[in-house]
């Protein structure tokens, strides 16, 4: 069976400066993907170029055996999905209006039982009407969370999904992500620096040795003080 993503020889620059360099991947079906290493080392650009949010500067990227990347030939946009660190949403429009929006960007529709459904599923019951601005940090993130239990994507990419949220809302993470890669064979690759979620993927990569030596400049905060 083809792999649900894989990329071959990734080089990220920003700039002038490489990021990352010669990172080559397979996800296959029902994989999950920690991608762990320190502040600033590439985790998030990454994230975004499988996405095919951002451009790499070398190297092949394919979804479900498809080119996103040197030339895009993905035929269904919603195969993957991107959670950003920060839920972007449109801030003056209700929770109920941002999911439909959503979702309907990748082309997909529901009814409102199903909206609404979703929403209770992630603590959102009964705020379908409320605007967006005034969500919590976390609660903006729930509203990601509801996107994902609608379009039960192949490959979900996720940047650092628990960050804002309470226990209880880390855990609701795990378990769509958990329930996602049982009953729906889907993919995760999230990039994070919690704990729990490292521990639950059954891979773990460090992005620290695709970093060029010359780039990893170390604080020595001795040298500060
Ligand atoms: N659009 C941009 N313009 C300039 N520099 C950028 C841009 N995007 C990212 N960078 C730089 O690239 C580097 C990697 O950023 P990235 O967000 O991918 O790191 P990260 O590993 O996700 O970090 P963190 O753990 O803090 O979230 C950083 O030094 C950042 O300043």
């Amino acid at each position: 069976m083809n792999p649900y993503l894989s990329c071959e020889n990734i080089e990220i620059k920003v700039g002038y400066k490489t990021l990352i360099s010669s990172f080559s991947l397979t996800v296959n079906s029902s994989e999950t993907f920690a991608i762990t290493g320190s502040n600033g080392c590439g985790k998030t650009s990454l994230l975004r170029i499988l996405a095919g949010l951002s451009r790499p500067h070398e190297g092949v990227i394919k979804i479900m055996n498809e080119k996103l990347w040197p030339t895009k030939e993905i035929k269904y946009e919603h195969y993957s999905i991107f959670l950003s660190n920060i839920p972007s949403l449109l801030l003056d429009h209700s929770v109920l209006w941002n999911l439909e929006f959503y979702v309907k960007s990748f082309g997909l529709k529901f009814t409102l039982p199903e909206y609404k459904q979703a929403l209770s599923l992630v603590g959102l019951k009964d705020r379908e009407k409320q605007i967006a601005r005034s969500l919590s940090t976390g609660q903006k993130r729930r509203l990601s969370f509801a996107a994902l239990t609608l379009m039960k994507p192949n490959i979900v990419l996720a940047d650092e999904p628990t960050n804002g949220l309470d226990e209880e809302g880390c855990q609701l993470c795990l378990e769509i992500l958990s329930s996602l890669k049982t009953f729906h064979n889907s993919s995760i690759i999230i990039a994070t620096h919690d704990e729990k979620l490292i521990n639950w993927c059954q891979n773990k990569i460090s992005l620290e040795k695709y970093v060029p030596k010359e780039q990893k400049n170390k604080i020595n905060v001795k040298a500060l003080l």
